[in-house]
């Protein structure tokens, strides 16, 4: 593996009910880097998006998540090393923000009986809890929290145990457009407050990329069209391909919106 990378998957093919879910795709994140997987809905990006998270194992080829290959480690520890925010989190419970917080040093859904947290831990999640924005609901219990604030909670859990590597699967679907860019902003802010900390989110939306995004893999039908630097992949020409839709795409203060590409009216 390279010396640097949290992350490198090698000609990776995922094949499940005898489908070809991904083929050949490669990617390699290095540390303070912020990858985009983009597709259309089917391309494969939550599927790839499972095994760098080592939820699951590739059909060919290699995963390396943080040093360490999948099939040849322990998954479970290995994800616990992983900041994963997935929007279907399963929480039964009425449990404070500060709670669900927490339960990211126990790489839990729901709090384990008997366990508490020293000061210093509630002392992090506090801090977290702020740097998302939330510290006016620090108290407020799950079922009452908007999408957009339980989305943010998430992103704070998943950083309480200090991961190098961050995962967002889609943090800003069904967002309205105040929580859409309260998300962005506090995404931005942890980009910088945690330079060496490397990300990758998933989706379909380009105005959802943050600012910070540095590197992007486009995935059409389960292989990669384009990856590299943002701006070298981020083409019109290229995500039209990517979509199979003439689209022309602009960039404004860090952040690309899209349209369709009408020829020009007579
Ligand atoms: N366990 C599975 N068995 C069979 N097919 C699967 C399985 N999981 C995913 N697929 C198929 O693999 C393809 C890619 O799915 P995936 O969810 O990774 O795409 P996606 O790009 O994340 O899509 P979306 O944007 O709609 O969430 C889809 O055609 C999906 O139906």
């Amino acid at each position: 593996m390279n010396a640097t990378a949290v992350l490198q998957a090698d000609h990776v093919d995922l094949v499940r009910d005898g489908q070809a879910i991904l083929q050949e795709v490669s990617l390699t994140v290095r540390p303070g880097e912020h990858w985009a997987l983009l597709g259309a809905n089917g391309a494969g990006k939550s599927s790839l998006l499972s095994l760098l998270g080592a939820l699951a194992h590739p059909t060919r080829g290699t995963v390396q998540v943080l040093g360490h290959e999948l099939g040849r480690v322990d998954m479970r520890q290995l994800r616990s090393y992983v900041g994963h925010v997935d929007p279907r989190h399963a929480l039964r419970s009425p449990l404070k923000v500060q709670d669900v917080v927490l339960t990211g040093l126990t790489n839990t859904i729901e709090r384990v009986p008997r366990w508490s947290p020293t000061a210093e831990q509630v002392a992090t999640a506090d801090r977290l809890i702020a740097l998302l924005g939330l510290s006016d609901r620090h108290g407020a219990r799950w079922p009452t929290l908007s999408q957009g604030e339980r989305g943010r909670t998430l992103i704070a859990r998943a950083l309480m145990p200090s991961p190098r590597l961050l995962l967002l699967d889609e943090p800003a679907t069904g967002l309205d457009v105040a929580g859409r860019e309260q998300l962005i902003e506090r995404i931005d802010t942890l980009q910088h407050t945690y330079p060496e900390l490397a990300s990758v989110l998933v989706t379909h939306h380009l105005e959802e990329l943050p600012p910070g995004t540095t590197h992007v893999l486009l995935l059409r039908d389960g292989r990669a069209l384009a990856s590299g630097p943002v701006d070298e992949v981020l083409t019109s020409d290229q995500v039209s391909k990517c979509f199979d839709h003439p689209i022309r795409l602009t960039r404004a203060d860090g952040r690309w919106s899209v349209r369709t590409n009408r020829p020009a009216r007579p």
